[in-house]
């Protein structure tokens, strides 16, 4: 079909990625008409990079409904962005391309649950090996990744030209609205208020479930501070991270401790290349064999609690809140990993990058190493397997 001609054409190019240092920068003196310029091409080609590597997917999950109805949602939303290939910028249709995106952006609000749900299918109805278990991670990973950046696309546009500032006033980048906010972006993020802010609303589900919670230790350099951290960041983004890993915290120190719960203490440190928020908590910590489990979207998949009980699991479930936090972290070169110490506690590290110059998007690309990864051979083990384990006695290197 004509679609399917498209789609080649578009997932052709290389999606074109954008430092944070470029988003202040193209915002500070934002032009709609250059911005649409750019969008109705770098939307289409990230679109059809990651919907040639849905069709790439193992059959099995292909073949779920919710994968069908997922990747229906991303054909509807390619052929509604390019039909704008062939209209001039005229002021009718640069409105019109905004509410078009405000619409894009609402028909795929529920992606990642009804990935989520896809991947449930698969593990009730198929046996999943693990060749397709990789496949599916490394699917996964770059899918909500590609998502991420558009929606980051989609919302500094939108926020920088779309009606809500009323009848065409000017934007930030003109006079009035005197919010220091470019879009999603806010130049003066303060680490140290978004870390209270993320501590204080996963405290509250920790009251209403445990009837306690830990305190909060914020230090700066390893000592006690109340001073503010700025840095150039997506607030959004940096607030989700942080809320995910407080809550897994909480629960892990809650239920370590009958009473008295040990606080959970946030260390936030600027380097000359990362800018590092490190959360450390004595809550039992795990052993390096789950630490993994945490970030697999195979494993971290189970039936969702309904909405209703939902102040019933202990700070809900893992759910893909991990591994989505990495991808957070990860998509302007940043990280996020967990060291954990079994028996005594947690240390999570969010890393992000300090310079705007550097903070690129890291987007995934469609190309044929990737689609290699879609055809596992298998891979012939290099290191000795140990064969006791299966039969591994319990016995301790200690005595
Ligand atoms: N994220 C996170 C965690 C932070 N502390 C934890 N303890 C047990 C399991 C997971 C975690």
């Amino acid at each position: 079909s004509n679609v399917t001609k498209m789609l080649d054409f578009y997932s052709q190019f290389n999606p074109s990625p954008l430092s944070i240092k470029q988003f202040i920068d193209f915002g500070l003196n934002a032009c709609e008409r250059k911005s649409y310029l750019f969008l109705r091409k770098e939307l289409p080609v990230r679109l059809a990079n990651i919907m040639k590597e849905i069709a790439l997917l193992p059959e099995n999950l292909l073949r779920m409904p919710s994968v069908g109805m997922v990747n229906q949602w991303y054909e509807k939303s390619f052929e509604e962005i390019i039909q704008f290939e062939q209209m001039e910028p005229e002021p009718p249709v640069l409105t019109q391309f905004c509410e078009r995106l405000a619409h894009i952006r609402n028909r795929h609000a529920d992606v990642v649950q009804t990935m989520a749900q896809g991947v449930l299918e698969l593990k009730e109805s198929h046996e999943v090996d693990t060749g397709i278990e990789n496949s599916i991670q490394y699917f996964l990973d770059r899918f909500y990744m590609s998502r991420i950046s558009i929606r980051m696309l989609i919302n500094q546009h939108t926020l920088l030209f779309g009606e809500q500032l009323g009848p065409k006033q000017a934007s930030v980048n003109g006079i009035g609205n005197g919010g220091r906010h470019i879009g999603s972006l806010d130049p003066a993020c303060d680490v140290a208020a978004v870390v209270r802010d993320a501590y204080e609303n996963a405290r509250f589900l920790c009251d209403r479930y445990y009837l306690a919670s830990p305190e909060l230790q914020l230090m700066q350099n390893g000592v006690p501070s109340k001073r503010p951290m700025p840095i150039v960041y997506v607030p959004s983004h940096l607030y989700h991270m942080l809320f995910e890993l407080f809550k897994n915290a909480m629960r892990a120190v809650m239920e370590c401790h009958e009473s008295n719960p040990p606080p959970i203490q946030v260390n936030l440190v600027s380097g000359k290349e990362d800018v590092s928020v490190k959360m450390s908590d004595r809550g039992g910590g795990i052993p390096r064999s789950v630490t993994d489990l945490l970030f697999k979207y195979m494993y971290s998949t189970a039936p969702q609690p309904s909405k209703s009980d939902s102040d019933t699991v202990p700070l809900a479930g893992y759910g893909y809140g991990l591994p989505i936090s990495r991808l957070y972290a990860r998509y302007f070169h940043g990280d996020l990993a967990l060291m954990s110490c079994e028996g005594y506690g947690t240390d999570a590290v969010i890393y992000l990058k300090a310079l705007t110059n550097e903070a690129n998007e890291l987007l995934p690309v469609f190309n044929r190493t990737s689609t290699k990864f879609y055809r596992p051979v298998a891979q012939l083990g290099d290191w000795s397997a140990s064969l006791n384990t299966a039969s591994n006695s319990g016995c301790r290197n200690r005595e």
